[in-house]
């Protein structure tokens, strides 16, 4: 049983920012040659793996990893709104799958995601609802985390239960990273307000959702100006870890601490966890070979900017 894969970065800011036409153009050809990607394999089924940004998950119940049986984009930053086609019966079989491994995962029956997961989506099939898609949160901003051997054994755990699934064609996505350090609230450093969001800002007005998008839309600005306070981009960092993820071994991954992760690559590097699992799950079902890599540091859009497609060697 075969599984292909696409990793890419997301940013808010795709349609935000202003980049130089050859660097947003080389960004649009790296999406072309993923959806082409897709739509030759032509998936039935897709599991993604996909971090939150407090849009979807906070400190109220903040838990490492969960699986969605229902679950709806709630439209930041201009991304698409409302449900996607969940197979209800299958994610139930996915979380059993998964806690009979060891792993423990929450569960959701209204999970809300955000940019971080319907992005992708949208680049490669327009729609949420194109082919049914199996949500996995992975935490990638919320301390604390879990460490990155226990992310890898998710994916492993996944993509187990998907080569048992010999009538699908599945896709795994992961979506987010690599290098960034974004203005993303921390509760350490916030204040009383912020501290209000972190805990359980669901459902924002409009105008909050406003104020939290002019932070980073700005801070994407000033950081291709080089004004910007934010820890830089890091190219060697990026590539090193795609060249680990196509390598098909990814037992150096384990050795990632988030303390280190945060200080060479910025605090948002963990999104990387998404990509990390995907690979995992993807090498669940034997060796594989990556078809297609993309990479550009790219400041406007506060991304070290990612593209990878992949799949079971034939
Ligand atoms: O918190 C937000 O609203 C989004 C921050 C953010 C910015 C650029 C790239 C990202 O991956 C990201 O997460
Ligand atoms: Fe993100």
């Amino acid at each position: 049983m075969s599984l292909a894969l696409v990793t890419m970065s997301h940013s808010p800011l795709l349609k935000y920012a202003d980049p130089p036409a050859e660097v947003a153009d080389a960004v649009q050809d790296a999406f072309g040659a993923a959806r082409a990607f897709v739509q030759e394999y032509d998936p039935t089924l897709v599991v993604s793996f996909a971090p939150d940004h407090y849009n979807g998950f906070f400190y109220d119940l903040m838990p490492p990893f969960c699986i969605g049986y229902r679950a709806e984009g709630v439209g930041d930053y201009g991304t698409a709104e409302g449900p996607l086609d969940v197979p209800a019966e299958r994610a139930e079989e996915l979380a059993q799958w998964v806690a009979e491994r060891d792993i423990d995962v929450a569960v959701s029956r209204r999970m809300q995601i955000d940019h971080g997961a319907v992005q992708p989506l949208e680049v490669l099939f327009g729609t949420l609802t194109a082919v049914p898609t199996i949500p996995v949160f992975v935490n990638g901003v919320a301390r604390p985390f879990v460490t990155m051997r226990r992310v890898r054994r998710l994916g492993e755990a996944i993509g187990g239960f998907l080569t048992t699934l010999r009538n699908e064609r599945v896709l795994v996505i992961g979506s987010g990273g690599l290098s960034h350090d974004p203005p993303v609230p921390q509760w350490a450093t916030a204040d009383d307000t912020v501290r209000a969001m972190l805990l359980d800002g669901r459902h924002p007005t409009a105008a909050a959702r406003e104020a939290r998008q002019r932070r980073v839309i700005d801070t994407g600005r000033a950081f291709a100006a080089g004004t910007a306070s934010i820890k830089d981009l890091n190219p060697e960092w990026d590539r090193a870890l795609m060249t680990t993820l196509a390598s098909g071994d990814l037992s150096p991954i384990d050795a990632m601490t988030p303390e280190r992760m945060a200080e060479e690559a910025g605090n948002s590097s963990h999104e990387v966890r998404t990509w990390v699992a995907a690979f995992a799950a993807l090498g669940a079902a034997g060796p594989y070979n990556v078809t297609y890599e993309f990479y550009r540091p790219i400041r406007e859009y506060i991304a070290g900017f990612g593209v990878m497609t992949a799949r079971t060697a034939p």
